[in-house]
């Protein structure tokens, strides 16, 4: 029996339709529309479908999008300054800042300096630290959206076995925290995790982030189990590849998401939920 597909661009669209009539009640109610600045430092092509997707979902639900573009070499304090400024704009309800950065700027400086309730990435240390402790405010958005995906196989989560494949900040260590609050026991593997294959063959649910396209073999799952990837690997053949091996997997799995159209739509997704969350709670404007 093959596995149920988790549709992450029907998912998403739900979510979006969801934020739009949010932002619909806002400017009813008298109330300015929620904005979110994407600052941009260089030209990666990867980055620049990222953000265009980014602005394009704000444009649909109705947010002003404020984008900034900087060029490669831009020094570090610019970048630094403009986050302040961002951080002062009371239009302003989100500010994310594409990563990754250029070599010669510090990530963890320039995340700290977003003002964490504008922070929806869920980047921040005080954001990471408040889901570590079971104290939620902005969730970062991968992870979060992996667990709204989740919520529509109608699986109980606690109790389940989860194997996190990967241990970034951006994703596998919040993905760890999230499954944790839900109640699965929950194993994190990394590169020096050994014996990989042992711990997938337990797993009743698998959360791949690692970036090695066919890393997770389809012989590994186990029966009836759900396998989340968040991998986003570019082929040779220019194809967009996840981590699992897809079609061997679907032969095991209950529920499996796809790549492209699975995760991916639910991460921007789930930073508009973000920007709209820190405009209506976080912003009392
Ligand atoms: N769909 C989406 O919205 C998003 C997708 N992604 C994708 O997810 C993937 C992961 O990205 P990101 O979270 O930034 O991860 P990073 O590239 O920052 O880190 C990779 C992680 O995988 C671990 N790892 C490396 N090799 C192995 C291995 N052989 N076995 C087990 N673990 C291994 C590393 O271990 P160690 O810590 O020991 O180095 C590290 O924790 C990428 O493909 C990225 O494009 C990322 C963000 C959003
Ligand atoms: N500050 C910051 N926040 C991020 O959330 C962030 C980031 N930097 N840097 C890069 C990663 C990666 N990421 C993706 C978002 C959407 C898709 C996505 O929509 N993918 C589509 C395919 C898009 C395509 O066709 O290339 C899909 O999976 O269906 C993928 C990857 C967010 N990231
Ligand atoms: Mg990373």
């Amino acid at each position: 029996m093959s596995a149920q597909i988790l549709d992450g661009r029907a998912v998403a669209a739900e979510v979006r339709s969801q934020v739009k009539t949010g932002v619909e009640q806002r400017v009813a109610a008298g109330r300015r529309p929620p904005g979110l600045a994407v600052v941009l430092v260089g030209e990666s092509p990867a980055s620049q479908v990222y953000v265009r997707g980014k602005r394009n979902a704000c444009h649909e639900v109705g947010f002003v999008s404020v984008s900034h573009d900087l060029p490669a070499d831009t020094p570090e304090a610019e970048i630094l300054a403009l986050v302040d400024e961002l951080n002062a704009d009371p239009g302003v309800d989100g500010i994310l800042v594409q990563l990754p950065l250029p070599d010669h700027v510090d990530p963890k400086k320039v995340i700290e300096r977003i003002r964490p309730d504008k922070d929806v990435d869920g980047f921040h240390p005080y954001n990471m630290g408040r889901l570590a402790v079971r104290m939620p405010l902005l969730c970062p958005c991968t992870p979060h959206g992996v667990m709204t995906l989740l919520s529509r196989t109608g699986v109980e989560l606690a109790g389940l076995d989860a194997v996190i494949v990967g241990a970034s900040n951006i994703v596998g260590r919040p993905m760890a925290l999230e499954l944790l609050g839900a109640g699965c026991t929950v194993t994190v593997c990394h590169s020096r995790t050994r014996d990989l294959s042992a711990h997938i063959a337990r797993a009743d649910l698998v959360v791949a982030a690692v970036g090695r396209p066919g890393l997770i073999r389809g012989a590994w799952i186990k029966p009836g189990a759900i396998v989340i990837d968040v991998g986003m690997n570019r082929l040779d053949n220019g194809k967009l590849a996840g981590d699992v091996e897809f079609d061997a997997a679907r032969e095991r799995a209950a529920w499996i998401t796809p790549v492209p159209g699975g995760v991916g739509p639910m991460t921007i997704a789930t930073l508009l939920e973000n920007t709209l969350y820190a405009a209506n709670e976080l912003h009392p404007d």
